[in-house]
């Protein structure tokens, strides 16, 4: 590639010779207030230093260069900042984001001590300081990168065994003890956050249309969307294997989703020891249970690989194989990808172009967001995985340092063309809050099975003409964009995507100084959430007191809350008893819901034995 960082020559490149003047390259009205506007609030809320001649720099966009308006500069940026991936077939093309040689320069230094800190991290540095821990999913597709042989012994051996494990279940060899079909068709997948997004998108971009087991999630605590899953199951719950993903083995939904399961098979008069595998962290709370109750199988969950990274562990390994997806090729998919982004040139690292474009685009403070297109149904499931890898990652209060920061990046996105028909409009005419990734497929279907719809027209040149056209379109009006293109989806491809992404955040995260791989804010809700719960069963206390009074004393909830001693929750105690009395809660609730003083409460039954522990 050359060496050139805007890829423009000087006569067609004002930023090479000099800085351009105000007249010489006007801004546009919109793009002065925007900018203005992201600066004024950027500098009343973010601490962190941005070198002045960074955001000085970053002042001047594409727009402002002209370029759309140049197709011949526009095609030699194209040309020269095309990064291509031969092996894989992936192309990463940002000349749609207007980054300019001084940026690129000023960067430099940067990049360059990011890839020290990702060099440590894959040697087997604490990369995780606040929760001391390495930081290791780049092993799991590459083991004798390891830091050490038992390392690399627990993912060989990790792997073989879901490989052994699949083939059975698959083969027949392992098989349910009743079941109409004699083997395991249908796969139950319980668990949530990084123990589901993985395992859903490679699902939706890579099981066949006929999987040898098929599969669904649960993926929460609704009681309403358990039951979904499993009346969908029916009879077929004799031949699932359920298998329940916590890398910690301690999260409240999952463990919900586990008793909940549970039940169904107790109902269906069905062993569930005999269907149930677990992956999770050796002796944490799952495992144990899997371990006493003598569960099916039981695979490990490294410390070293955070649940939004680990796709390539046994977490979505095991899904992937049982559907009958060839996971050695994604890991080899991803194993090249991280090969690439070891490259400590910044144009040829296709993670690092990556980061370039978001710090450029998102002034490095998450100014803009990231809508994630791909036109292809089969990736829908992509930027929703990405959600997490990128959001949990970047969005951070704090920096390395201590200072506070308010880091992150936001991401959106289902595909297209569909979005054209839904929020593109605004993308295009409204609030230039957003840059765009267009993820593209070149293969439109399998070899044999295209015909043109209309004279040299095929359905997939249209998806091709959408995405094209939006991409042109967005540009014209000083949209920045950025295109991944594979051949296909394949477990290859899909393997380097997801490890493309994942080497990006951190190499981003690097740059603005963040710890990528903690989550200290997702315990806030939880532990509030365990609050409201405990509140809920003082509540039922009190009630339960007043309820066994003769005669029956129904209470106001000033007074529930007084006897609750926390009169400043009473709102919560209003939401509390709204929510126990809609759904057949031994709780009689009069008065109106809407004026909540009018609210007398007590219990239909009292419960004696209650009264007295
Ligand atoms: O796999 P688990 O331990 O059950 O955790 C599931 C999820 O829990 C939390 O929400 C974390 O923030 C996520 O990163 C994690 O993926």
């Amino acid at each position: 590639m050359a060496s050139s960082i805007s890829g423009l020559s000087s006569s067609l490149n004002p930023l090479k010779s000099s800085h351009p003047t105000p007249s010489q390259f006007p801004l546009t009205k919109h793009s002065i207030s925007f900018r203005s506007q992201t600066h004024s609030s950027k500098a009343q809320s973010v601490a962190r230093e941005v070198p002045a001649s960074l955001s000085k720099v970053n002042v001047l966009k594409s727009s402002d260069l002209g370029l759309e308006k140049d197709p011949k500069a526009l095609w030699k940026r194209y040309v020269d900042w095309l990064y291509q991936h031969k092996e894989l077939g992936l192309f990463l093309d940002v000349s749609r984001v207007g980054f300019t040689d001084e940026f690129f320069e000023e960067m430099e230094p940067r990049f360059q001590s990011a890839f020290k800190a990702m060099e440590e991290l894959d040697k087997g540095a604490i990369a995780n300081p606040d929760e001391g821990r390495m930081v290791g999913h780049y092993w799991l597709r590459n083991p004798k990168l390891a830091p050490n042989s038992f390392l690399r012994l627990q993912i060989e051996n990790t792997l073989e065994a879901v490989c052994k494990f699949a083939e059975e279940v698959v083969g027949g060899k392992i098989k349910p003890p009743t079941g109409p079909e004699g083997r395991f068709t249908q796969i139950l997948s319980v668990g949530i956050g990084g123990s589901a997004l993985g395992p859903q998108f490679v699902a939706e971009a890579l099981a066949p249309d006929n999987p040898p087991l098929k599969i669904r999630f649960i993926d929460n605590t609704d009681p309403a969307g358990i039951d979904h899953q499993i009346a969908q199951l029916g009879s077929e719950l004799a031949s699932t294997l359920v298998i329940v993903v916590s890398k910690s083995g301690g999260t409240p939904e999952t463990r919900n989703g586990l008793l909940e399961v549970q039940k169904a098979f107790r109902e269906a008069g069905l062993d569930f020891s005999k269907q149930g595998v677990a992956i999770t962290q050796e002796n944490s709370l799952l495992d144990n249970t899997a371990r006493i109750e003598g569960w099916l199988a039981r695979f490990p969950m490294f410390d070293w690989v955070g649940g939004r990274t680990s796709e390539m562990s046994a977490v979505g390994l095991l899904a992937a194989a049982l559907q009958g997806i060839d996971i050695k090729e994604m890991l080899a998919g991803a194993a090249l990808m991280d090969d690439a982004n070891r490259t400590t040139v910044v144009k040829n690292n296709p993670a690092a172009l990556l980061a370039l474009c978001w710090y450029w685009a998102s002034d490095g403070v998450g100014s803009k967001d990231m809508v994630v297109l791909p036109y292809k149904d089969s990736l829908l499931l992509f930027s929703r995985y990405l959600q997490q890898l990128v959001m949990e990652s970047l969005g951070k209060e704090f920096d390395l340092d201590g200072n506070r920061v308010n880091q992150g990046l936001t991401v959106y996105g289902n595909k297209g063309s569909t979005d054209q028909h839904a929020y593109i409009q605004q993308l295009r005419d409204g609030v230039h809050n957003f840059f765009v990734t267009f993820i593209e497929v070149l293969r439109d279907r399998p070899p044999g099975h295209d015909w043109e719809l209309e004279p040299g027209v095929t359905c997939g040149d249209y998806l091709f003409g959408m995405l094209q056209g939006t991409r042109s379109a967005l540009y014209a009006n000083g949209r920045e964009s950025i295109t991944v293109t594979v051949q296909e989806v394949t477990p290859r491809s899909v393997g380097a995507l997801v490890a493309l992404y994942e080497r990006a955040v951190g190499i981003y995260a690097s740059l603005v100084n963040v710890n990528a791989y903690h989550q200290p804010g997702v315990e806030a809700g939880k532990k509030a959430a365990g609050e409201v719960l405990a509140l809920q069963k003082r509540v039922l206390q009190v009630l339960n007191e007043a309820s066994c009074k003769e005669p029956v004393e129904p209470l106001t909830l000033e007074e529930v809350a007084d006897r609750c001693h926390c009169s400043d929750d009473i709102e919560m105690i209003h939401k509390i008893i709204a929510h126990m009395s809609a759904n057949d809660r031994v709780l009689i609730a009069e008065g109106s819901c809407g004026s909540p003083r009018s609210i007398k409460v007590f219990l239909g039954e009292c419960n004696v034995d209650d009264l007295y522990t």
